[in-house]
């Protein structure tokens, strides 16, 4: 069914599994990757088939998934239950997942024991955290103990509260410099990827160029190393706004209703089951 071998990939040959290595492969090669929200095994499987390179358990499952209006309220337990999913979806692709709100903030002994925790229980090959340079004795000792860090920068959703709401990041006139030199110290404390989220083009360009680590952006225009979006936002299943990033590649909502609606007549007219699919 799916399309691996693109001519679009840097790399030689596919790997069986995408690690750490290969993206920084493709970074140092120029090229880019994708990676997609991903929540089930079901979907992880059919996103591993048309070949994407990462998939991210975000906890962004706190809206698409348990219909909150934030990310705020994901549990550890939460992010465990669905990395497994995903986890035993793939065959090939690099999964990821966020460490949850209040499971790491507290401490580095906190972040370690989440971390460690995430992976030994799911089987992911790396974790992610928001914040700045505040994190990076956080990113240190994860490092330290062998789980792999991706940095999330930029807007961080977990801190909206603080943060004023979704806005775009790094507008003021050094931002740039900012975002170079927190970035620096992120890469510097060992954290294997940097995502930016809401992020000026210009601005997520100047940190990419800035690192030796692969970026990976979601708002933050064309120049970082990597893109990610949440799937339901991408392809139609989300209900109502979207954020204005997103592009729509298909109508999986549209999808699902008609076979819902034809289903639904079936049975009431009594069209389903018919002998094909009686005893
Ligand atoms: N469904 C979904 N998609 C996401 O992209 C997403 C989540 N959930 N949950 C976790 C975070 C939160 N994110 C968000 C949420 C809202 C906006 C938003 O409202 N953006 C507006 C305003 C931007 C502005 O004011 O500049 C937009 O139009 O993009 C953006 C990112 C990204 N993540
Ligand atoms: C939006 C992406 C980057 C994320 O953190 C999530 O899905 O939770
Ligand atoms: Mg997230």
């Amino acid at each position: 069914m799916g399309m691996v071998d693109t001519p679009y990939s840097v790399l030689k040959k596919t790997p069986a599994r995408y690690r750490t290595v290969h993206f920084q492969q493709i970074k140092e090669a120029g090229g880019k990757f994708a990676m997609l929200t991903c929540y089930d095994a079901m979907t992880a499987a059919i996103f591993d088939d048309a070949g994407m390179e990462t998939l991210l358990i975000g906890d962004s499952l706190g809206n698409v998934v348990q219909g909150q209006s934030s990310t705020l309220g994901v549990t550890m337990e939460d992010m465990i239950t669905f990395s497994k999913a995903v986890v035993a979806g793939t065959k090939r692709a690099f999964v990821l997942a966020d460490l949850p709100f209040g499971s790491y903030e507290a401490s580095v002994q906190q972040a370690v024991e989440s971390g460690v925790r995430l992976v030994k229980e799911t089987g992911i090959s790396a974790i992610k955290i928001e914040g700045g340079v505040e994190y990076a004795p956080h990113i240190k000792a994860l490092t330290a103990a062998g789980v792999a860090v991706v940095a999330h920068t930029g807007f961080t959703p977990q801190s909206e509260h603080v943060l004023g709401g979704f806005r775009v990041q790094g507008r003021q006139d050094d931002a740039a410099q900012r975002m170079v030199e927190e970035a620096l110290a992120l890469q510097e404390a060992g954290a294997t990827m940097l995502l930016m989220e809401m992020v000026p083009a210009d601005v997520a360009g100047a940190v990419d160029k800035a690192l030796t680590i692969p970026t990976v952006g979601i708002g933050a225009g064309n120049a970082t190393t990597g893109q990610v979006l949440v799937w339901q936002d991408a392809f139609g299943l989300s209900q109502g706004r979207v954020p204005s990033f997103v592009k729509q590649y298909a109508n999986v909502g549209d999808v699902l209703s008609k076979a819902a609606t034809q289903y639904r007549e079936d049975v009431l007219k009594a069209e389903f089951p018919d002998a094909d699919h009686s005893f």
